[in-house]
């Protein structure tokens, strides 16, 4: 016999809110499982409480959550061993709380059109009824001679309290699922929900399934994680610990490079674990990978509104109860405390660059093809973060900066080694080193190399006269460079193939004075005899004696520094690749031998007194030639360019052994 202890109406105003709730969250109603089980885990928590502070002495026994699926009775149970409600206060909690913030939830976002809300948050017991036609609260309060209840309400606003016989201390919350909603009688739908919501809820999960037609009933198995790593203190972790935890979280991937913990309380709580992952190239940056997390429950798989932008490619968790979840995701980049998390984040992840940069040099060097480009793109886009980094800002160097490694004592008599910049043969330097390093030569100036393939001829040219140069390579480097000139605005970039340093030039042997009756130089004469063999209207001669011998090649092409950065804008704007320019500069080397033994050919020509013969023939061959060489070394060839290369290699080739056997 149960007594009804009472019977009545809930308390709200709205008459028809459950089918407004269903239909308004109709995409979500997985979201009532997440909702139940954190009510249990705080009814949990409120028990440890209530006996820390001595209120309780009783008990407290298997702290756990166990979900039990009744497919017979068509019915899902989540059972706690918690805190448990007194009639009382299932009036208060359930029929006057529960029911009047479910109702502000409904009232609140029928007004609002915005669909992007960040976490439906707060609509909490009253989620059930988007999946049962009836629900009932079983339970049975910690305090001594609590009589235990139940609580039963079919979905309208009338419920029925009544004595019940429970005997151990708890809730039970029994749903008696609709005919639409069964799926959630599948234990392979509860884990799932259970792994993505409620994995790392400080109590142990348990799924248990009451026998069925044609099945066995099966005994209550732990079925979330629920370890918190990034609740944990970082002392308590080891190296692994996070490692395991990353490969957890991201099963297949390169291991990380590095990562934060985030633990503060003050002025705003914010835990976390955020990793550095390999890029991958095809990496979208545009998309964020972490996971937020409001007390251990997830909440979205990314917060790009939480993160600074650049650091979107990071992964881990976030976790904080002072981000706003029932708001629209536009309203949350607003947010005032969204925003200081942000930034608190960022100063954390700067900090903990540095940190390495100082702690371990090679981890750092070794990681700095992936860091790097989280840094510079940090830097273009948070001035804050560029000044936390600017001093670990580092770049790939031409120059031979391995010394041996010196111990450094100090007077307290700590010994360290200093960091060496070298790792497997690579060196790098900060610009503030290269500049102070390169000040005696060219003060302010940096020539830097963006391909070292294809520009490499132009990189040996600077380094056989002790040009240093910076390899600035990749993707996010054109931009970087800009970027830099105008932070830095006196110090002036110029890319190795763009203008060529006097320092290479050797001045006196170009002005060569050959001709006497026309006073030309031998440089004007090359000129000559290059803009009339290739006769391109678009392209520039230049003449120049280069300094190294015979290292420094035949003939160079340069690209202005500033033409090139137009044409690099353009292809960007327009979304393809950088056509080579065909306004570009030819250089001769005119001390190059080969070029003299050209000229020499030409003017043997110009005895004989004929335009085509054969020795004028070949030296318009040999331009050609030599200008394409100097552009394979800077572009490469297309088809058209390659069949005509090789076609007059060959032509070169036989003039030339005909002239040996002449
Ligand atoms: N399993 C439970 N054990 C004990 N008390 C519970 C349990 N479930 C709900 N309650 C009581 O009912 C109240 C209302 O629950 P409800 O889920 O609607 O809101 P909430 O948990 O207070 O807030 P929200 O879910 O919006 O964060 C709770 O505050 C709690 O007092």
């Amino acid at each position: 016999m149960t007594t009804i202890l009472e019977q009545g109406n809930i308390s709200i105003h709205t008459e028809n809110i459950f089918p407004i709730i269903k239909k308004w969250l109709y995409s979500d109603h997985e979201i009532f499982l997440r909702e139940l089980v954190s009510n249990a885990v705080d009814a949990l928590q409120k028990l440890s409480m209530v006996s820390r502070s001595g209120e309780f002495s009783g008990e407290l026994g298997e702290s756990e959550i166990v979900i039990t699926i009744d497919k017979a009775n068509k019915s899902l149970a989540i059972s706690d061993t918690g805190i448990g409600m007194t009639a009382d206060e299932i009036k208060k909690y359930i029929n006057q709380v529960a029911f009047s913030s479910a109702e502000e939830f409904v009232q609140k976002y029928q007004a609002s059109s915005d669909q992007q809300i960040i976490g439906h948050f707060g609509l909490g017991f009253y989620s059930s009824f988007m999946v049962a036609k009836q629900v009932e609260i079983d339970t049975l309060s910690y305090k001594e001679g609590s009589q235990a209840v139940n609580w039963i309400c079919d979905g309208s606003t009338e419920f029925k309290l009544s004595a019940s016989e429970r005997s151990t201390r708890g809730t039970t919350v029994k749903l008696h699922l609709q005919e639409e909603e069964l799926e959630y009688l599948e234990p392979y739908r509860i884990r799932q929900l259970i792994k993505t919501y409620c994995d790392f809820l400080p109590f142990p999960i348990k799924l248990e399934t009451l026998a069925s037609e044609g099945q066995e009933a099966t005994a209550p198995e732990q079925i979330n994680r629920q370890k918190a790593p990034w609740k944990e203190s970082p002392s308590n972790l080891t190296k692994e610990d996070y490692l395991e935890f990353y490969r957890y979280l991201y099963p297949f991937q390169d291991e990380p490079l590095l990562w934060v913990h985030l633990n503060t309380d003050y002025p705003f709580v914010v835990n976390g674990i955020l990793y550095f992952p390999k890029l991958k190239p095809d990496v979208d940056v545009s998309k964020g990978q972490i996971k937020l997390f409001c007390n251990q429950v997830f909440v979205s798989d990314n917060c790009e509104e939480v993160v600074p932008r650049f650091l979107l490619p990071l992964q881990g968790v976030i976790d904080s109860v002072d981000i706003p979840l029932n708001v629209s995701r536009s309203f949350l980049q607003s947010d005032r405390t969204v925003r200081r998390i942000a930034d608190y984040i960022a100063k954390k992840v700067g900090d903990r660059l540095k940190e390495l940069y100082r702690d371990d040099r090679e981890a750092y060097i070794r990681s700095w093809q992936d860091l790097g480009t989280f840094v510079k793109f940090g830097s273009l886009n948070d001035d804050k973060f560029k000044k936390q980094v600017e001093e670990i800002l580092i770049y790939r160097t031409t120059a031979d900066l391995s010394k041996p490694k010196v111990e450094v004592e100090t007077s307290e008599g700590d010994v360290w080694q200093e960091a060496s910049n070298t790792i497997d043969g690579k060196t790098y330097t900060t610009l503030q080193e290269y500049l102070e390093r390169n000040k005696e030569r060219h003060e302010n100036r940096v020539f830097y190399c963006t391909d070292e393939v294809t520009q490499a001829t132009y990189v040996q040219l600077h380094t056989s006269q002790g040009l240093e140069v910076l390899f600035m390579d990749s993707f996010i480097d054109s931009h970087f460079v800009s970027f830099l000139e105008r932070e830095y605005s006196h110090i002036k970039f110029s890319r190795v193939d763009a203008e060529l340093d006097d320092t290479l030039i050797d001045k006196d042997k170009a002005e060569d004075i050959v001709d006497p009756n026309t006073n030309q130089t031998r440089g004007e004469q090359i000129k000559d005899l290059f803009l009339k063999a290739l006769g391109k209207p678009k392209l520039t001669i230049r003449t120049e004696a280069l300094k190294g011998d015979n290292a420094a090649p035949p003939a160079i092409v340069l690209l202005p520094e500033q033409l090139r950065r137009m044409q690099e804008m353009n292809a960007l704007l327009q979304q393809q690749a950088m056509q080579f320019p065909e306004e570009h500069i030819l250089l001769v080397n005119t001390a190059h031998p080969m070029i003299q033994n050209l000229m020499n050919l030409s003017q043997g020509a110009i005895v004989t007194g004929s335009a085509a013969s054969p020795s004028a023939e070949l030296a318009d061959m040999i331009c050609h030639h030599v200008y394409d060489l100097a552009l394979m070394a800077q572009k490469g060839f297309d088809a058209d360019g390659m069949k005509a290369f090789v076609e007059r290699s060959n032509q070169v080739l036989t003039k030339l052994t005909e002239r040996a056997l002449n």
